[in-house]
């Protein structure tokens, strides 16, 4: 059985690889993103799951610095997957609660650097007074409420973390947004048997040559005149030099068509660097 990274346990991480990928894998959990790369890239598993972005917050910089620059992992598969985010902790012990807001002895929430922007509106509206502490995942945050069992102490995580360290759940989906998505990257050396998809996705990094005027719309141009889709481009500094940026681009397609490699050799010829990251599968959300 193909073994698989995740930042875990009872983390959101966990709940969706184990929505798309199922019971086939034997799952590995790790508390922190940087062990969850570095064991697929030393062969302790096969495969690695990736948060790698949301709807709210955007690309989760940190995870996408890693597999651009530190790793040589390529992309296997993308999903997304729904995410609800819970407030978890201990209730007011006072007698005075105020009914307007409950949770005005929260003191402190602990949770993975994501989560705020995902809870914004909760959080001034009822957390005004509290401090944020990041930790290394959601379910950290609440296996270290339960330690401490200090009701000014709470944690937003998962259900699954609430029942497993038997912390209460004070509020059920504090994420401002109902359809509050995440989208996951499986990454790993070899290839894996993986359920057929009716998308497919190509990501590539492009590094423009210096001193080109025009060079990111010959990039584009060379796309759009093919008609090729592309789902995301976002353009990241590439750490050598202030101001030299590298794109990120999501492609919808494959190598395996005529289209795209031609795109791409185009925009090699103008003098830009292409690193192919991956060619995959891509998974919608479909209710379970
Ligand atoms: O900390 C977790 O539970 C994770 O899996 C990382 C994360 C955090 C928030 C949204 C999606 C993934």
């Amino acid at each position: 059985m193909k073994r698989v990274a995740i930042l875990g346990p009872s983390t959101f991480s966990e709940e969706a690889t184990r929505h798309f990928l199922g019971e086939n894998f034997t799952y590995v959990s790790y508390k922190l993103i940087s062990e969850v790369f570095n064991a697929t890239a030393s062969g302790e598993t096969d495969l690695s799951v990736i948060p790698i972005e949301n709807t709210l917050e955007g690309s989760v910089h940190l995870h996408v610095d890693w597999l651009v620059h530190e790793v040589d992992l390529p992309i296997r598969a993308e999903w997304v997957f729904p995410i609800d985010m819970n407030l978890i902790g201990y209730p007011n012990p006072n007698t005075d609660v105020n009914p307007a807001n409950p949770y005005l002895h929260i003191r402190k929430v602990l949770s993975h650097q994501v989560v705020p922007a995902q809870c914004n509106q909760f959080m001034k509206q009822y957390l005004r007074g509290a401090e944020f502490e990041q930790v290394s995942s959601t379910a950290e945050g609440v296996r270290i409420v339960s330690e401490l069992q200090d009701p000014t102490v709470a944690a937003i995580g998962t259900a699954i973390a609430s029942a497993n360290y038997d912390v209460p759940m004070l509020q059920r989906e504090i994420q401002d947004h109902k359809d509050n998505m995440t989208r996951f990257l499986l990454v790993g050396k070899e290839a894996s048997e993986l359920m057929p998809s009716e998308v497919m996705k190509t990501t590539i990094l492009v590094t423009l040559p210096e001193d080109y005027p025009g060079a990111l719309h010959q990039v584009l141009s060379a796309f759009a005149w093919r008609r090729i889709n592309l789902s995301k481009i976002e353009s990241k500094p590439t750490k050598k030099k202030l101001g030299i940026y590298y794109f990120y681009i999501d492609i919808v397609g494959t190598m395996d068509s005529i289209l795209l490699p031609a795109a791409i050799q185009e925009i090699e010829a103008i003098g830009c660097q292409v690193r192919i990251l991956g060619c995959y599968p891509s998974y919608p959300y479909i209710g379970s």
